[in-house]
């Protein structure tokens, strides 16, 4: 198994150059052409409007699909040369509707999908990832360093950082408590998808953000969960919150499978009228929702 290529700091951790995606051979390209570059730090959303292309990116990335033209790399090395293990061992995945999985709160943290079945589900395109059925036990097969934390150490750490500590706390049994219809919110279900993520210390951490309104405190916790993830690597969102559009470094808009435009928040409010829009729809959403 070839092992990605180390490379200088600033170099991106994940690139797609000049790629062309299409599901099921349909001749609509759903990416066309699109180049562009994930520094291995910092936080960079992907916008743009519906169909533009934005999970796809994340559907190659995770390899749920392969390109049809154009080229991927982690590290500087293409996809091509590396394994499926390779690229999803380097990338955690948190989508849009926060699966979660039957069994108790440490399950849920300490247990991740398994590559090979996540890519024979399907992926993405059929709602399979991260949710998926089949999953392998971090805490079963994981060996530790001696005098490193227990895996319940840090369960507990990813669960802070998500603000939801103090609620398994109160539960009874604490990580052994089950997860129920009843015991968990949709926040605080996002919230335990988001914790499964940041207990691997993934290099980079993709997000596709929830529509659904979500309440303050799950709202502030991910963006909080985003500013720390980006401060060791990297984090790539599909934002729908204005919040976490203007934390972003860098902004990348998508529109019918290109890159529009890309710059930071002030520089894109400058020059694109599509992102002023886009901007302008947001202020309104949390206008309404704050009202
Ligand atoms: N599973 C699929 N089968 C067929 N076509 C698809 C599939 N998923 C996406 N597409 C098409 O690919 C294009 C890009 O879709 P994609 O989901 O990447 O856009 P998006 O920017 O994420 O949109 P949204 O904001 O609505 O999620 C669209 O034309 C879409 O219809």
């Amino acid at each position: 198994m070839a092992s990605p290529l180390r490379v200088p700091p600033g170099a991106p951790v994940l690139a797609l150059r000049d790629v062309t995606a299409s599901y099921g051979g349909s001749e609509v390209l759903a990416l066309d052409g699109l180049t562009l570059e994930i520094p291995s730090l910092g936080h960079v959303a992907l916008v743009g409007p519906s169909g533009a292309g934005k999970t796809t990116v994340l559907s190659l990335l995770l390899r749920f699909i392969e390109p049809t033209a154009g080229r991927l790399e982690l590290d500087g090395a293409p996809f091509a040369e590396l394994s499926i293990y390779d690229v999803r061992s380097r990338i955690a995945y948190v989508e849009q509707d926060a699966p979660v999985v039957p069994g108790t709160i440490r399950e849920n943290v300490l247990f991740r999908v398994d590559a090979g079945a996540s890519a024979a589900a399907g992926g993405i395109a059929n709602g399979a990832a991260a949710g998926g059925a089949a999953l392998s036990s971090d805490a079963e097969s994981g060996m530790r360093q001696p005098g490193a934390p227990s895996f319940d150490d840090e369960a507990w750490e990813a669960l802070a950082a998500v603000l939801l500590d103090d609620k398994v706390r109160s539960l009874e049994g604490g990580l052994d408590a089950e997860i129920t219809e009843t015991n968990m919110s949709g926040g605080e279900r996002q919230r335990l998808a988001v914790a499964r993520a940041l207990v691997r210390r993934p290099d980079v951490l993709l997000l596709d953000e929830a529509t659904a309104q979500l309440d303050g405190v799950t709202e502030a916790a991910i963006q909080r969960a985003i500013a720390g993830a980006a401060s060791v690597g990297a984090v790539v969102t599909i934002a729908h919150r204005l919040s976490t559009v203007l934390d972003a470094d860098q902004i990348f808009v998508l529109e019918a499978g290109r890159l529009r435009a890309s710059g930071t928040h002030d520089e894109l409010l400058g020059r694109d009228e599509l992102y002023r829009e886009f901007v302008a729809a947001l202020r309104i959403g949390a206008a309404s929702s704050a009202g």
